[in-house]
């Protein structure tokens, strides 16, 4: 069984440009779990701008399932995911400049780096995950981090799906195979939808989770149109 994680940054971007409190990120994070989610993932970025620290702190006791923090271990992150204990810490090498997560761990060449920062977390019994690009040697190397999992980055599955490519599935299969045959928990994210996530599935044996924010807003705020559209129309009569 795979579990889905939903990432609510997009919800605070919302919330964020207009300040106040709608949409109201920890109602939403409960309303998701009750709506049947297996987890909620949080990606907080240094200059805040979707998910606050605070946000993190006040989501940490409230999150009833599994609750997943993303985010370069810069030291005020590691200091934020100690102080909040989640379920999952998922380490992304993420520039502070960057729009979204552009590119996966190279743990060879941060190998040492990263031994230091996921044995601090699984001391204090948070599983770490190490997002990577889908290539079976950084899967092989990150098995000598000690991590618990990896998250296979998924964009560029997600943009030859799009392109009716079907084959940008190859190098995540190989890759969940070498992560099979090491022992090594298997996640995934990034730009899956309702589009491209069965044929991810179907493909993928051994998906722990998935995480996903950004289509899933995008998806749901179409399909919640119409109903939005027709009480508003209900209450001006
Ligand atoms: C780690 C990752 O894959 C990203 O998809 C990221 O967590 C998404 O966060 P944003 O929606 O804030 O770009
Ligand atoms: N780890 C990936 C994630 O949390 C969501 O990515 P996206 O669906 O917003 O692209």
């Amino acid at each position: 069984m795979t579990k889905l994680s939903v990432n609510i940054n997009k919800i605070a971007t919302l919330r964020n440009s207009r300040g106040g409190n709608v949409p109201n990120v920890l109602q939403a994070a409960k309303d998701i779990e009750n709506f049947g989610a297996e987890g909620i993932t949080v990606h907080p970025r240094p200059d805040e701008r979707h998910i606050r620290y605070q946000d993190v702190r006040e989501l940490a006791p409230a999150v009833t399932t599994e609750f997943n923090i993303e985010g370069n271990p810069i030291p005020q992150f590691i200091d934020l995911v100690l102080q909040n204990k989640p379920t999952q810490v998922t380490l992304v090498p993420d520039a502070e400049d960057a729009i979204t997560s552009n590119a996966g761990w190279d743990t060879v060449k941060h190998k040492d780096f990263l031994i230091e920062v996921i044995q601090e977390f699984k001391q204090n019994g948070i599983r770490t995950s190490i997002f990577v690009d889908p290539n079976p040697k950084q899967i092989e190397a990150a098995q000598y981090t000690g991590t618990d999992r990896v998250e296979l980055y998924t964009e560029a599955y997600a943009e030859k799906y799009a392109q009716g490519n079907k084959n940008g599935i190859l190098p995540y299969m190989e890759c969940a195979k070498v992560a099979q045959d090491i022992g090594i928990g298997l996640n995934a994210g990034h730009d899956l939808s309702l589009e491209n996530i069965r044929f991810f599935k179907e493909n993928i044996p051994g998906l722990d989770e998935v995480s996903i924010g950004h289509a899933l807003i995008a998806e749901s705020l179409y399909q919640g149109l119409e109903t939005v559209i027709k009480k508003y129309l209900q209450l001006l009569k």
